[in-house]
Order: structure tokens, then C-alpha cells, then sequence
């Protein structure tokens, strides 16, 4: 596959190293000086752009992409306050858009059973429930996308919270997400489940950026001929 790299940073380039050993061509590879040379790149000459930026230049790449009708798979956070006119552009430019948190195949299994315990946990209301995520120290947004996929999949099984706050919950109506920023820390997301006997917690430690690689590359290979936009259970029928 012919592949643009819409950011070539710390993912873009494990992407390029895992993508090259695939067989796959990398017909390009932006950084943000590079803005507007992504509209100079045509459907004929790209199977699948990879989106990997920050939360600022997003969106503006993901509309070029629909415009140039080219695939897109887009893993950078902090930019879903966008996703409703997002949605309302790809309907009508007839878009293409894969977009994941995370694009781990262990996370996005962890975020499954985090909705299992959580629907079990919500019947036991002497447990609170707190989210942490814990990233190196150049990452631009907080909370992580993942943690606030995390929050959303707990959210859902406890009606009597009404939101989460970036930060040790003040009351139990809002579910506390906890950010850490330390060293070059890959990505670590825990839920944690304390009553006054015990705790519990849920782990999920990234070891490397291989897998969040890997899955975007997966996405990469299964998006280019559908129109509309998808995720990871789209992708892993999970
Ligand atoms: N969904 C997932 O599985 C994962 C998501 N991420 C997210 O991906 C994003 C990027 O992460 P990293 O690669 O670690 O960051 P990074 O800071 O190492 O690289 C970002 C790159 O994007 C470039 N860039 C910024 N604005 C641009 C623009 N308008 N056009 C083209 N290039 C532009 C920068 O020059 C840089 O090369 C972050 O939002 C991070 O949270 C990171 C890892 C996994
Ligand atoms: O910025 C990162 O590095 C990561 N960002 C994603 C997020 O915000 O959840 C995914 C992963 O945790 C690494």
C-alpha cells in the first residue's frame, strides 16, 4: 500500500519502521511546516494516510484528507470537541476515517473489560471507582484519549455520576481522572476500585509504541474502500 505519513514524529516514525518491514510504500511523510503541502497529494498517488500530529492540526488534516478523497487513519488525541462536525463533513464529502484512542489491541481489550467491572462494580457502592494515566512528559493533551474512553465506558454503567474531572473527584457524582506526566513513560492507564478493606486495580502498561503502531497500521490496510467513519471494534470485531 501507498501510504502518506501526516506527522513524522515519535509514532509517524515507528509507523514508517513497521510499515517498510510490511512491504508497504511511504509515498510521504509531513511534519508541520509541511501543512499545506498535504492538499498537493491526490487519491491516485495515496492509498491511506496516517494522522499522527497534535490535538491543534487535526481536524484541518482530517477535512484536506476528505477533500482529496484520500483514507484517513487518525490517532492523535485531544481533539473530539470536534467530532460532531467531523461526522457531518464526511457525510457530506463521503469521507473516510478510521480514529482510535488507542490503537493497541490490548487496550482496546482492556476497554472491555473495563466495561464488564464496571457493571459489576456499580452494584457495590462501597467501592469508589478513580481513572490515572501516566505519560512522558512532551505529551500535549490531558487527560489522555484513552483514559477518557476508559471514563466513558465506566461512565455508561454508573448513572448516578454525571461527569469526570481532570483530578481527584471533590464528590462522588464525578468520577476522578487522574494525569501524570513523568519521564518518558509510554502510556500506563489504571482504574482503580477502593472500599475501606480492600482495593483493586485494572492495569494496562505500554511497553513500547510498537502496538499502537502495529494497530494503526491494521486499520491502515482494512480502511481504504469504505466510506464513513470506523473504529477499533469495527476493526477487531470485539
Ligand atoms: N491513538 C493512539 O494509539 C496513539 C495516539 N497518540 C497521539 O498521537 C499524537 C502524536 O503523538 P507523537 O507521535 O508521540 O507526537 P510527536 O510530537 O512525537 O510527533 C508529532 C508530529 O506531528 C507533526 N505535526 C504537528 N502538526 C502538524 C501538521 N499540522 N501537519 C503535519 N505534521 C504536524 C510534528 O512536526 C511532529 O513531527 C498525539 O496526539 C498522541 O496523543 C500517540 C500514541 C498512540
Ligand atoms: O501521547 C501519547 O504518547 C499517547 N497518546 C494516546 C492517548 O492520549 O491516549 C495513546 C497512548 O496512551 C500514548
Amino acid at each position: 500500500m501507498r501510504i502518506l505519513l501526516i506527522g513524522y514524529g515519535k509514532m509517524g516514525h515507528t509507523i514508517e519502521r513497521l510499515a517498510l518491514a510490511k512491504g508497504h510504500e511511504i509515498v510521504g511523510a509531513l511534519i508541520v511546516d509541511d501543512a499545506d503541502k498535504l492538499a498537493s497529494y491526490t487519491a491516485e498517488q495515496v492509498d491511506v494516510a496516517i494522522e499522527f500530529t497534535s490535538p491543534d492540526a487535526a481536524m484541518g488534516n482530517i477535512l484536506t484528507c476528505f477533500e482529496k478523497n484520500i483514507p484517513v487513519v487518525v490517532g492523535t488525541t485531544g481533539w473530539l470537541q470536534h467530532l460532531p462536525f467531523i461526522q457531518e463533513k464526511c457525510e457530506e464529502l463521503k469521507g473516510s476515517l478510521f480514529y482510535a484512542s488507542n490503537f493497541s489491541v490490548g487496550v482496546n481489550l482492556f476497554f472491555h473489560f473495563n466495561e464488564y467491572v464496571a457493571q459489576k462494580m456499580q452494584q457495590y457502592p462501597e467501592y469508589s471507582v478513580q481513572v490515572k494515566e501516566i505519560h512522558h512528559v512532551h505529551k500535549l493533551d490531558k487527560p489522555s484519549g484513552t483514559a477518557l474512553s476508559i471514563a466513558d465506558g465506566i461512565l455508561k454503567h454508573f448513572p448516578q455520576k454525571h461527569g469526570w474531572i481532570n483530578d481527584v473527584s471533590p464528590e462522588p457524582e464525578l468520577l476522578g481522572v487522574v494525569s501524570e506526566r513523568e519521564g518518558e513513560v509510554v502510556g500506563t492507564h489504571i482504574v482503580q476500585y477502593t472500599s475501606e478493606n480492600d482495593t483493586f486495580e485494572l492495569n494496562h502498561i505500554a511497553h513500547s509504541r510498537e502496538g499502537f503502531a502495529s494497530g494503526a497500521l491494521l486499520a491502515a490496510e482494512w480502511l481504504p474502500g469504505r466510506q464513513g467513519i470506523y473504529g477499533m471494534n469495527d476493526l477487531l470485531q470485539l
